[in-house]
């Protein structure tokens, strides 16, 4: 496939520095993640010409659009064939909802008869064929944002910027939002660059993902592989995993700030290990860590190289149940490592508990636990 994107984008702001490269493939779905202000919106703003680089490149299809230095370097947003869809739809409140969809063919200098037709058959596509004669202030906030998607693909971009279009919108109309917008983007075969808080709408809606953190792209590839193998914390966040940097010992993984040990079965994690001193990544799902209060019977379990001791830092709710974020302590209690501030979260594993065991386990903060995890769930990668 052909690159329908090319950019190299770096923007300074104040303090704040973007320096970000994308490339996006013709008809592709690449999702940009990360945390607030890393700079995510800032690049939307730069591909869609809103914000002007202070350097790069950024070419759409085989049109230079921004080239700062260089001779007729910017195209102005009408002109780059680029659309932004934006948390709030943006409507023209005085024209209707047909109007506001026959504008965008209107601009592609469509006839008016033509585009109130195709305004119409737009509607139709999102399910709004009744409102079209309703004017914005008489649209849900979804309904809405389904004439925006209506408008922008109507303008036969080459490239949609969606920048978290669905989370102004309660949970249900986003989903209904999130599946029109699948079968749009891949029936239009549009090519659309997706910025979402959302770890569902990336896997839902991207085949490829890129992880952008104070103003770097941390990394990027094919969306599964991010989140089953994250280079980062914020990326192992996203997919819901702990991450734990250490080094390889006698084949296994010996934490950097607890010494806590954890072993993996699996060839690639083996083959990661097998040189004592690789610097190692390991990662495990908090729904495959097994808590037990450290004064029950298993108490004594904690020296095992699957089994360690913590101390509960803080418990956070999720959908079904509790998360229960601890840090490794040794034999005497003593939190290894773990000073108050960000250390704490560099040496904490979490563990996921359902509603039910975790009344019956009645965990507060401060309390020592041990946990458990079967090395089957454990993955260990070179860092
Ligand atoms: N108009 C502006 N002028 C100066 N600095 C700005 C402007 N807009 C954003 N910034 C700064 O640029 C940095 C990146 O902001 P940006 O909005 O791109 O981040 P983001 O990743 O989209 O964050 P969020 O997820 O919170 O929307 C921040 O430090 C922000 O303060």
């Amino acid at each position: 496939m052909s690159a329908a994107l090319e950019a190299h984008v770096v923007v300074d702001r104040g303090g704040f520095r973007l320096d970000a490269t994308l490339e996006v493939a013709a008809g592709e779905i690449v999702a940009v993640m990360g945390p607030s202000g890393a700079g995510k919106s800032t690049l939307l703003g730069a591909l869609a010409g809103l914000v002007r680089p202070t350097s790069g490149r950024i070419r759409v299809g085989d049109r230079t659009v921004d080239e700062p230095g260089a001779r007729r370097a910017h195209v102005p947003p009408m002109r780059r064939g680029v659309v932004l869809l934006g948390q709030e739809p943006r409507l023209f409140p005085h024209l209707t909802a047909a109007q506001n969809v026959a504008f965008s063919l209107r601009a592609r200098g469509i006839g008016r008869a033509q585009a109130r037709a195709e305004a119409s058959a737009w509607l139709d596509r999102v399910r709004l064929a009744e409102l079209g004669t309703a004017r914005p202030a008489a649209l849900s906030g979804g309904q809405q944002q389904r004439v925006a998607l209506a408008r922008a693909l109507a303008a036969a971009p080459s490239i949609v910027l969606l920048d978290e279009p669905l989370t102004s919108l309660d949970a249900e109309t986003a989903a209904d939002v999130r599946t029109l917008l699948v079968a749009e983007l891949a029936a239009s075969g549009t090519t659309a660059v997706l910025v979402t808080h959302d770890a569902v709408d990336a896997v839902a809606l991207a085949a490829r993902l890129v992880v952008l953190e104070d103003g770097r792209v941390t990394q990027v590839g094919a969306t599964r592989d991010v989140l089953s193998v994250p280079a980062t914390r914020f990326a192992a966040a996203l997919a819901g995993l702990d991450r734990l940097e250490g080094v390889a010992s006698g084949g296994a993984f010996v934490h950097d700030v607890s010494g806590l040990v954890l072993q993996a079965d699996d060839a690639a994690s083996v083959a990661a290990a097998a040189v004592d001193g690789t610097p190692l990544v390991a990662v495990l799902p908090p729904s495959a860590v097994r808590i037990d209060a450290a004064d029950g019977a298993t108490a004594d379990a904690g020296a095992g190289s699957d089994a360690w001791r913590a101390r509960v830092v803080r418990l956070e709710a999720t959908v079904g149940g509790v998360r229960v974020v601890t840090t490794p302590v040794d034999a005497d209690g003593r939190s290894a490592g773990a000073q108050p501030g960000p250390r704490v979260d560099a040496a904490s594993v979490s563990a996921e508990v359902p509603v039910a065991a975790m009344a019956e386990l009645a965990l507060a903060p401060g309390d020592r636990v041990v946990l458990r995890i079967d090395r089957r769930h454990v993955r260990l990668l070179r860092r």
